[in-house]
């Protein structure tokens, strides 16, 4: 058996554990990463990426479609699966080859192939007969889907989680999309959009992480008017019947059951952090009652070890983002171990590419209610904000949330047209405490769906009640500009 004794060793080659080994790799060369799957990373081989080339090829269709309400007629739309699949998996694999070879630059020494799990608080057996010997360890070792005990033996290769579209050659036919959270969004609304027949089982009447009821009323007028959806399901039974299709048997909370059959069943109920195999009870940390690790996420430091958790199995915010800098904030400590430093972390952004599109900004209102803090709201509606009126994205709805007494904004909920680019206005304000009236006194041009948000600050604003009433709405494009 071969031993390596290391200053730092690194579980997980994905984007967290990427960004730890160059973190750490500032303060020592005497570090390893192990990695037992394929290297590109979740994002570029099977998540952020490919999904987002599946949803732009859905919105060209869609435009498309759609275009004669200006007055342009595309003629019939046809979508070549085959053509749609292999530019997914073609620019996917670009992405995949950029990482890669990033990785490979890196000295064969500081590369392990093979899954790790502890034998003891400093060692790691790793599966290609290797025992490490490590004074610092970070577990990066992201998350995989959930799956309901039995879905797997009753369908077989017809239960699909996210990995299984991006290998697809073509398109099927039809596809049950179980979930209404992220990626059950995200990939129902662009398969749908593809022609393909999808239908949506949600077990609340929630859509994605929208927490302001009155949003998720307006997510449901408008993806779900777009979308065939079941919510608030109480059973759901799948099988496969004797022609190889999946079968369905849902019952709602009302009482409603309900069949039909699919190609596949695409499972979209969440992700849980990788974490068995590791054997953690070896490692000497504390667990919590569901054996999970509780970390600072200041410092990415499990209790008072040597031992750092950073990205996904974190199982807080499951976001690319969040993962690099948890990877940097664990990899520099375990590098400077024991002189750890406690790093500030960013607002929370997150963004769902669904259409319309869904951002939430700085604290939710879940969040605001549970600190009980006092807080006002204003909103606006789009349907008939000018700009957004122009280009026919004219649905959905935005409210910002502002500290009473103070009048500092905090947060935002979204779902409306150009949210990837307003939550992130709206993350950067509540991350730099600007007051309402400071973002009030920024620019604003004309005519952009960011008056939209104008709107809703000027309402958030006269709620407050700290100011005179700002002058009212925008009078080239009035009502509501
Ligand atoms: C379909 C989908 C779409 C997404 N879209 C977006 C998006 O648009 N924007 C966004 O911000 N986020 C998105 N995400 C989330 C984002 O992809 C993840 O937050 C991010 O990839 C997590 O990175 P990570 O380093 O924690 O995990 P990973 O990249 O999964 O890396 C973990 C690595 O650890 C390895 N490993 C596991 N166990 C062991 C072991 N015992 N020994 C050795 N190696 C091990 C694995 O093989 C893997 O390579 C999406 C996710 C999915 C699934
Ligand atoms: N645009 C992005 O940033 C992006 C895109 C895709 C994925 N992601 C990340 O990946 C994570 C995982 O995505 P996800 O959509 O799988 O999780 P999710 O947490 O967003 O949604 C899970 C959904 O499944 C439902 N659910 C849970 N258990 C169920 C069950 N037994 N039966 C039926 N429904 C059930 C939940 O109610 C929820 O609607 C996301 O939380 C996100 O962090 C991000």
């Amino acid at each position: 058996m071969k031993t390596l004794r290391t200053d730092v060793a690194i579980i997980g080659a994905g984007t967290a554990g990427m960004t730890a080994y160059r973190a750490a790799a500032a303060h020592t060369d005497n570090l390893v990463v192990i990695e037992g799957g394929p290297y590109g990373t979740t994002c570029a081989r099977v998540g952020c990426m490919p999904s987002k080339l599946l949803i732009a090829a859905a919105e060209a269709a869609h435009t498309a479609r759609h275009a004669q309400a200006f007055g342009v007629h595309a003629g019939e739309v046809r979508i070549d699966g085959r053509e749609v699949m292999d530019r997914v998996r073609r620019e996917r694999d670009r992405f995949v080859g950029f990482v890669v070879d990033s990785v490979q630059a890196w000295p064969q020494a500081h590369r392990l192939r093979g899954f790790a799990r502890f034998v003891s608080p400093h060692e790691l057996q790793v599966d290609d007969g290797t025992r490490v010997i490590a004074d610092r360890i970070v577990i990066a070792t992201g998350s995989s889907p959930n799956v309901p005990r039995g879905w797997r033996a009753a369908l077989g290769d017809k239960l699909l989680i996210n990995d299984d579209v991006f290998a697809w050659q073509t398109l099927p036919r039809s596809v049950a999309v179980v979930g209404t959270g992220i990626i059950g969004l995200e990939l129902a609304l662009a398969l749908h959009r593809l022609g393909v027949r999808v239908r949506v089982y949600g077990r609340s009447t929630r859509l994605g992480p929208l927490t302001d009821p009155v949003l998720q009323d307006v997510a449901r007028a408008t993806i779900g008017a777009e979308l065939s959806m079941t919510l608030d399901v109480e059973a759901i039974t799948p099988s496969l019947d004797a022609s190889e299709q999946v079968r369905i048997v849902s019952r709602t909370r009302d009482g409603h059951q309900d069949t039909d059959t699919f190609d596949f069943l695409l499972a979209a109920i969440g992700r849980h952090p990788n974490l068995d195999g590791l054997d953690l009870e070896n490692a000497g940390i504390p667990l919590d009652a569901s054996g999970l690790p509780s970390v600072d996420r200041n410092t990415g430091r499990i209790g008072d070890s040597h031992i750092f958790l950073a990205g996904d199995v974190q199982d807080d915010l499951q976001l690319l983002h969040e993962a690099a800098d948890d990877g940097r904030i664990a990899g520099d400590n375990a590098g400077r171990f024991p002189r750890v430093r406690v790093r500030p972390r960013r607002a929370r952004l997150s963004i769902v590419f669904s259409d319309p599109q869904i951002a939430l900004a700085g604290l939710t209102h879940a969040e605001l209610l549970a600190a009980g803090m006092r807080f006002e709201t204003g909103e606006v509606s789009f349907d008939d904000q000018g700009r957004s009126r122009v280009m026919l994205k004219n649905q959905g709805a935005l409210r910002v949330y502002g500290e009473s007494g103070s009048g500092r904004f905090l947060g935002a909920e979204m779902v409306g047209p150009a949210a990837e680019h307003i939550g992130h206005l709206l993350a950067w304000s509540a991350q730099r405490g600007d007051t309402v009236q400071d973002m009030l006194d920024s620019p604003f041009y004309h005519p952009v769906v960011e008056e939209g948000l104008r709107t809703a600050l000027r309402q958030l604003q006269r709620q407050l009640a700290l100011a005179a009433p700002p002058p009212e709405l925008c009078l080239d494009c009035a009502p509501a500009a």
